[in-house]
């Protein structure tokens, strides 16, 4: 594993005991400096003219409105609207800068996060829901941002404004400045107890939304099947107890955050009654002017909004530190499958599993033990077992999908995981029972593993899959294909997910069960034109039938995760009764194809 944050490829700061998470994404304000600077900066410019209207109020009251001076209340006046202009103009620029460079780190955390998840091993896919790690590149993200983008500024300037209007109160008449501190000390207490439940609730409907997701992204993705099955109803109700769960946390977040915002809303009429008698006993013991009355009356109002809004922003801010959490989690998640400093010069493509063992993370026992098996170069081997008997883990292993828990793969000598994981993924052609394409045209589909293909291999991968099919779509190899490949059969889409392997001209060819949703006659053509390609490469192919099995030089059996029995085709139709027994089905027509052959 690599230690978290320092071979990390990200911006990322690393983790230290006792500090938030949000503070990890500092790095990645590094190169909006500047706009963070001038917005900072502007922060104390904003709250000495806050401050400094409610000193020119009372310098009129007792300057030209005493003296019934109308030019001179004119000026003021001027010098009001000039800093209220002045205030507003701060805030248009603050935002102005914050919006564009915000935008640019929430799409820098999104791609980083989007790498991170590309760089997971598959069991870490496996372990997590997808609608969990799209609810925290969307909307955690999205959140982060917005707190940067607003609330921290505002966070900032609020409650410098709080502070200097305080002290203001506090040097000009202490009595009344001390009652004012005195009042604040239960609400700060008051507050910071509301903030701790709401964090952890906070946490609940965030977590609660990618729930929410995965059901939907689950329930889309399985609508033929929810359809067929007439259980529409039922993955409503389902999404229904999740989406009505999400809703009761919801308010209840709403309502903790209701009740600490009522809280600081109320309490600057509660100062304003603390104010409103001081300056009323300063003013008749003369202590005061009626200016400096008007002054204290109005600094006391201009703490109605900050105040006020400090509820909303702690728990925005709350609210983003656990989005910083759950998009921590998913950086700090053990990228055990880092690359190797070994590149092959000359691959040659032979394969040997030495001692192979793997067990899943949260498994009691290895779905593979102690398998060994070589693959020489130019030579096929069929994998053959029972269902569940451990052959797609296998060949996981080779693309290093997963990696063996003990005991190694080696290609060409090396141990794979020495070897540079970008070579050995572009020596190796891998397709799957489950052919996944993906929303792009044919085209692109098909070069996937080989964007500079030419048209004159594209040609051959197609010949060779027989997905000529192509051809025939509306716009050719440019037609876009639909979700998942959905507009195509299973059969059409397992064979441009075959062409798509071929394509890559790799030195491995893997197949996983690739034929499987073909017809006989189709198989039997694709098999034949595979027969060349195979000749020059090194294939492991997971068979099912017979006719697949055909294909390969020998065959290994597995049985409960181990090799029970290596040989050629016929040997082990002859010798091993199991065997035959698990062909059995595909046995006659195994039997007539070779007879052809
Ligand atoms: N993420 C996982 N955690 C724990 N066990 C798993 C996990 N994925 C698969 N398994 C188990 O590992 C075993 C081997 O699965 P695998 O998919 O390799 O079998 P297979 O031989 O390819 O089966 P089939 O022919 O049905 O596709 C199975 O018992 C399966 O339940």
């Amino acid at each position: 594993m690599l230690p978290v944050g320092a071979s990390s490829p990200y911006a990322l700061a690393p983790a230290k005991p006792g500090r938030p998470a949000i503070w990890r994404f500092l790095p990645y304000l590094r190169p909006f400096a500047w706009q963070f600077s001038v917005s900072f900066a502007m922060a104390p410019l904003a709250v000495a003219i806050s401050v400094s209207i409610p000193l020119l109020l009372g310098a009129v009251v007792d300057g030209p409105i005493a003296r019934g001076d109308l030019p001179g209340v004119l000026w003021f006046a001027l010098a009001i609207l000039g800093l209220g202009t002045l205030d507003a103009g701060i805030a248009f620029i603050r935002r102005w800068i914050m919006t564009r460079a915000t935008s640019h780190i929430e799409a820098d955390i999104r791609l980083d996060l989007f790498d991170q998840l590309q760089r997971l091993p598959m069991s870490f896919h496996k372990a997590w829901e997808s609608g969990q790690l799209l609810s925290r590149m969307m909307s955690d993200a999205g959140l982060l941002r917005r707190f940067m983008s607003f609330g921290l500024i505002m966070l900032l300037t609020n409650s410098l404004q709080i502070v200097v209007v305080i002290a203001t109160m506090v040097v000009t008449l202490w009595q009344v400045g001390l009652a004012v501190l005195a009042a604040i000390v239960p609400v700060v207490i008051a507050t910071l107890a509301l903030m701790g439940r709401f964090g952890a609730i906070s946490r609940r409907v965030q977590d609660q939304t990618g729930d929410v997701a995965s059901a939907a992204e689950e329930s889309l993705h399985g609508v033929r099947v929810l359809r067929s099955f007439g259980r529409s109803g039922y993955a409503q109700d389902r999404f229904e107890a999740g989406a009505r769960e999400l809703a009761d946390s919801g308010i209840k977040r709403m309502n903790l955050a209701s009740v600490l915002w009522t809280l600081l809303e109320v309490f600057p009429n509660v100062l304003l009654l603390i104010v409103l008698l001081g300056v009323g006993i300063g003013v008749s013991d003369g202590a005061l002017t009626l200016g400096d009355a008007v002054t204290f009356v109005t600094l006391l109002l201009s703490l109605a909004w900050p105040v006020g809004s400090l509820g909303f922003l702690l728990s925005f801010a709350r609210e983003a530190a656990t989005a910083s959490d759950r998009i921590v989690e998913v950086f700090d998640a053990d990228v055990s499958i880092a690359p190797g400093p070994t590149t092959l010069p000359e691959p040659r493509g032979r394969l040997e599993l030495r001692n192979v063992s793997y067990q899943f993370p949260d498994a009691d026992a290895p779905v593979l033990a102690d398998i060994n098996l070589v693959i020489e170069p130019g030579e096929t081997v069929a994998l053959v077992g029972g269902t569940g008997s451990g052959k797609s883990t296998l060949v996981s292993l080779i693309p290093r999908l997963l990696d063996v828990t003990s005991g190694s793969v080696l290609l060409d000598g090396v141990d794979i995981r020495d070897l540079d994981l970008e070579q050995l993924r572009s020596l190796i052609g891998t397709a799957f029972e489950d052919p996944i394409l993906f929303s792009m045209s044919a085209r692109e589909n098909l070069t996937l593993g080989r964007p500079d293909a030419s048209d004159a291999d594209i040609a051959e991968a197609i010949r060779v899959a027989r997905a000529d099919f192509v051809h025939d779509l509306p716009w050719g190899l440019d037609t876009r294909l639909g979700e998942q490949g959905m507009s195509l059969s299973g059969g059409q889409r397992q064979r441009l997910a075959l062409a798509r392997a071929i394509l890559v001209a790799p030195r491995l060819l893997v197949l996983d069960d690739t034929l499987s949703a073909l017809d006989i006659h189709t198989e039997a053509e694709v098999e034949e034109a595979l027969r060349s390609t195979l000749g020059g490469v090194t294939g492991l192919v997971v068979a099912h039938r017979a006719s697949t099995v055909l294909l390969a030089d020998r065959v290994a059996m597995l049985v409960e995760g181990r090799i029970a029995h290596v040989g050629r085709h016929q040997d082990l139709l002859a010798t091993v009764p199991e065997y035959r027994e698990l062909l059995s089905a595909d046995y006659s027509i195994a039997m007539g194809e070779e007879d052809a052959s």
